[in-house]
Order: C-alpha cells, then structure tokens, then sequence
C-alpha cells in the first residue's frame, strides 16, 4: 500500500514522478478542522466592531513571514473576510534582565483573544529566548494542536494520512531552565507538573470527542523518565475515566516514530497527546508525510487568547525570493476562522486553496511547482 520504500530518488523528483504516475489522489480536501465552542463564538460575537469586522493581531514574523503574511491578507481582502489586522511589532525588549515581548503587543492580543502569528527566528545557542515559547507562555496557550491531513490531488508516497498531534506548549523540555552545574557541566530541567498535563490531556480528549475520534493515545518515554513522563502518563490515565466513551493507551515514543513513518493511517482513529519536545519534532515529521512544512498549520489554544501559526520556521534559506508556500499559514488561518466561528468565509476560501492544490496548475517550488508565492496567492484570489 505504501510506495515509500521503493522510492529511491531525490524527495522532490520522486513526489513529482508520483503525481504525474498516479492520477488516483490523496482523499482530503480539507483541514481537520478546529471544533470551537459556543463560548467562544459568543466571547468573539461580542467583539465585533461596528464596521461589522473583527480585528485580530498579526504578527507578520520574521525570514518568510511577511511574504506569507501578505498573501494571508490579500486573499483574505478577496474573500471578503471581516477581518482587521492590527499588526504588532514584537522585536523583544529587556524586562528585569529577562526577554518579554513589548507591551502593546501583549495588550492587542488581550484585547482581540486571537493572533495569526509568521514565524519569528531564535538564534542558535546564545541570544535571546525563543519569542514563539515566551508566546505560548505568556498567553497560557497551553495546547498546541497540529493537525496533518494528506491534500487531495497533491500525491506523495504516503496516501490518506489524518494525523493530530496535541503538544503540551508551556512546559517539559522546552520550560527554559538551563544552567551550569560546573565549567563543562550543564543541566537542563524538563518540568512537568500536574496542572499542566491536566489540562493539555483534556483538552485532548475533549478535541478527540468534538471531532469524532474514537481514541486518545500518550507518546511518551516514562520508560526512562519515569518521573516527569510518568506523571503525564499518570495523568492521562486519570483523565481518560472523566471520557468513558473515548479509547485511551499509550506508546514509546521511538515505537510511535518508526510506525508512523512505516504506515500513518492505523494512526488515522487517533488524538495523539504528548510532552512539548516530542511535539515538536512529531509535527514535522508527519508535514514530511504529506508533502513538506509548506502544507501544515497549527493552533496554541489557551482559555483566553489563542494565537495560529503554521508549524514551520522562518525558513532562512528561502526568505526574501517569493518561493515561500503561504499554504501552511493560510490553512492556520482557516483554523482561527473556525475558532472565532467563521465558518461560512473559513469554508470558501478553504475551497478555494484545496481546487488550486488538486488543479495541480499553480504550486509553489517546495511542491514541485514553479509559481512564486504572489502567483499562487492571485491563482487562489481567482476562485473567490
Ligand atoms: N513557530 C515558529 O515560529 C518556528 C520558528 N522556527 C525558527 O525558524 C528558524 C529556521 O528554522 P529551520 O530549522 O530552518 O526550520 P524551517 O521550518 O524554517 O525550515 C525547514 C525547511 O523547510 C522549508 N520550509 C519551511 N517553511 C516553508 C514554506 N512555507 N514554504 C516552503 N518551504 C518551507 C525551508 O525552506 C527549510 O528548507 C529558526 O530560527 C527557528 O528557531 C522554527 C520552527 C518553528
Ligand atoms: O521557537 C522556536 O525557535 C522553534 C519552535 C518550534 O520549532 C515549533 O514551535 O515548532
Ligand atoms: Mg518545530
């Protein structure tokens, strides 16, 4: 069933040679959509401006983001959408020695509950701290929901892959507690506390419910950290009783890796739920499965604000020569207009990137295509 392990050629040359191949195509011609609730339509129906449109942050990011960014907003200005960016300047500023995000960017995305977020680059080693982790940690988004669905017409050696991933966003690996034992000697702490995994596990179970799958599975390694994962995977266990009607186990991680690479769709009935790192890198080993870090959108979900970003970085090595894919942010994008209860403009302009997707006319390089980010942006525009 899966060509994967007969591909020998270059990733690109081989997922090209497969569309041209096979014209029997991946089924998904939408995202897994985010299930919002009425709490929230009703927090967002509140903040309509008198205009009729809601205004949102947009941190535009940096390398590739303002490209993308842009072509968020023009297709969004051609689908009518109500919706006002407010954007926001998030270059850090030094705050009792430590790296915060500017003030004014944290009161607009307060004010609007909701960001769409380009990528912002952390530096290598020294510099400061991760803005995307003081983000999430900042506005208590604690889930970060990553959903990877196979697109329809757009062929790769996996077909019908329905993943989604939950991360735990605030803690674990990523907490930001390093320091030097001795010269020579240094001790990273993976924090995980109960709260934390409380709530990132049933927003899980809830997410599982709302989109009908029937099962919740841990990735873990309480194998060798016994504690720290042990007490996720405790506490999975202790929630999993507040859900009866949904399925729960769990898995090693490396066991979790090799399966999914091998074949994705026994995956296809699960919510997988893990600590932060393991998160990280499953996200985009699952964008690998279905054609690249171009394709792949995100949501960090918190009680009060929520913020959407693509899963990908700010990809240096394309930034500033209009090769960027914006699909990854724009299907971000789709996922806040669910979140806000914008179904009706979530739906066409969903529509309208999946029939540019499967047309298979106007695709940008990373897919095999030769549009620049702006043609494929206008090859969208067109069908709204
Ligand atoms: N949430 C965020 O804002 C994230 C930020 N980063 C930051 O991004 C910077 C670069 O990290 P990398 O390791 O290079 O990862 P990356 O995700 O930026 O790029 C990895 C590869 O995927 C390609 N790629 C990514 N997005 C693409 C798109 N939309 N269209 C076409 N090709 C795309 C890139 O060209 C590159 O070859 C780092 O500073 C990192 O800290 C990384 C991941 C997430
Ligand atoms: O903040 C960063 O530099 C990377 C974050 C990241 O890789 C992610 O959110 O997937
Ligand atoms: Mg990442």
């Amino acid at each position: 069933m899966i060509a994967a392990r007969t591909f020998v050629t270059p990733a690109r040359q081989c997922l090209r040679t497969a569309r041209v191949a096979q014209s029997a195509v991946s089924p998904f011609s939408q995202i897994r959509g985010y299930a919002t609730t009425d709490d929230r339509v009703a927090k967002f129906k509140g903040q309509k401006g008198s205009d009729g449109k809601y205004t949102v942050t947009l941190i535009e990011g940096d390398g590739i983001g303002p490209e993308i960014s842009q072509s968020v907003k023009d297709i969004f200005e051609a689908a009518k959408a109500p919706i006002k960016w407010e954007s926001v300047d998030v270059t850090p500023i030094l705050k009792d020695g430590k790296t915060a995000i500017p003030d004014e960017a944290i009161e607009s995305v307060k004010r609007n509950y909701v960001a769409l977020k380009g990528p912002l680059a952390t530096p290598v080693g020294k510099g400061h701290v991760s803005l995307n982790l003081t983000l999430r940690r900042t506005f208590n988004l604690f889930a970060n929901l990553r959903p990877c669905r196979s697109i329809a017409g757009y062929k790769t050696p996996y077909d019908g892959v329905d993943t989604v991933l939950i991360r735990e966003n605030t803690e674990g690996e990523y907490s930001g507690i390093e320091h030097v034992v001795v010269d020579g000697v240094v001790q990273s702490i993976k924090l995980i506390t109960r709260e934390a995994s409380e709530r990132v596990l049933r927003f899980a179970f809830q997410y599982a419910r709302s989109i009908n799958k029937k099962k919740v599975r841990v990735v873990h390694k309480a194998t060798i950290m016994k504690m720290s994962d042990g007490l996720f995977l405790n506490t999975a266990r202790e929630i999993a009783k507040e859900f009866p009607d949904i399925e729960f186990d769990a898995e090693l991680l490396d066991n979790s890796c090799l399966k999914i690479v091998t074949d994705p769709t026994p995956y296809n009935d699960k919510v997988l739920v893990m600590p932060n790192l393991y998160g990280d890198i499953l996200s985009d080993m699952c964008a690998g499965l279905i054609g690249g870090l171009g394709l792949t959108p995100s949501g960090n979900i918190g009680d009060e604000c929520s913020i959407f970003e693509a899963v990908h970085g700010s990809a240096p090595d394309i930034a500033g020569k209009g090769l960027a894919n914006p699909t990854a942010l724009l299907l971000s994008s789709i996922m806040m207009l669910q979140h806000m209860g914008l179904n009706q403009h979530a739906g066409n302009i969903q529509k309208a990137i999946f029939d540019t997707l499967s047309e298979g006319k106007t695709l940008t390089g990373d897919l095999g295509g030769k549009a620049k980010t702006h043609e494929y942006a206008e090859a969208i525009m067109k069908r709204l």
